[in-house]
């Protein structure tokens, strides 16, 4: 069995968590933002919005799974940030944020129930999915960057090691927050990026590699312009506000699906942050 073999391969099935308990949480920049303008949560939208996702998903055949959501946990929305899944198994984060830290143990039981096992776990500093990408089948990028430290990082390196997989830290500035946010492979060898948000040599390997890049200025990392969802067979989740980059992804002939997203995205996560892939063939 074979789970997430890489970031762009066709992908199958995902967990996903409705906003029901969505709170906004002063512990990103863009969410911090959002509350100095006096902004509350729009708890009716959200749950739309992320209605719209999950029927985004199926239809272009991705099996969606729920989870059941937890009061108190008030960014469980965001999926992805508990940890990764490689071809064989998971690997389990260690979130950095107090208000973050018990959702560990529900998608921890979801995943047993799925049947998934874990291959890693961090126990020590802090690892979170967000950071995490394949760059291909055995390479694995890591931002180090808000939410990952150099411990946790380590700690994991270590232990996909011994699986075979390279990883390579990627430190950014902390206001980017995770790596999604200012990288995001869309396609195969095709990427969406802030080139000013990421060290020079990652964007080395990534021309080396021949990605084709989608560059966004410094702002739209907030804006959340690279985080997006790829669904593979040159399909993206993207989301309707992100125009410009919505029509640079067509131009280079990838299909794209446009999400309504804009409550949700104050939370200080997109389509790539909500969604945590469990299979890629
Ligand atoms: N993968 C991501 N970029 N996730 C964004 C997480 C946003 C969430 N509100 C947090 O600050 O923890």
């Amino acid at each position: 069995m074979s789970y997430v073999k890489n970031a762009t391969n066709t992908l199958k099935k995902v967990l996903l968590c409705p906003p029901t308990y969505f709170e906004f949480e002063p512990i990103n920049v863009i969410t911090e933002e959002w509350l100095r303008q006096g902004e509350s949560v729009n708890k009716e939208a959200c749950l739309r919005e992320h209605a719209d996702f999950v029927q985004a998903y199926r239809e272009n055949d991705v099996e969606v799974v729920l989870m059941e959501p937890t009061p108190g946990l008030t960014y469980e929305v965001f999926a992805r940030d508990f940890g990764g899944c490689v071809a064989e198994g998971y690997i389990m984060g260690k979130f950095r944020e107090p208000c973050r830290v018990g959702e560990t143990e529900k998608y921890e039981a979801k995943m047993k129930e799925l049947g998934i096992a874990p291959i890693a776990r961090c126990t020590s500093g802090a690892f979170e999915g967000g950071d995490f990408w394949l760059l291909d089948e055995y390479t694995i990028v890591h931002g180090i960057i808000a939410r990952t430290d150099q411990d946790g990082y380590i700690n994991i390196k270590r232990q996909m090691q011994t699986l075979g997989y390279t990883m390579i830290g990627i430190p950014c500035n902390r206001e980017n927050l995770h790596l999604d946010m200012c990288f995001n492979i869309v396609a195969d060898k095709v990427a969406v990026v802030c080139k000013a948000a990421l060290p020079d040599f990652f964007l080395k390997m990534l021309e080396k590699r021949h990605f084709t890049l989608i560059d966004v200025p410094q702002e739209g990392v907030f804006r959340h312009y690279c985080n997006l969802q790829a669904l593979g067979a040159g399909r993206v989740i993207s989301f309707t506000d992100n125009k410009n980059v919505n029509e640079k992804m067509q131009t280079l002939g990838l299909n794209v699906i446009r999400v309504d997203l804009v409550e949700i995205l104050k939370g200080g996560g997109g389509p790539h942050c909500m969604t945590f892939p469990l299979l890629r063939v």
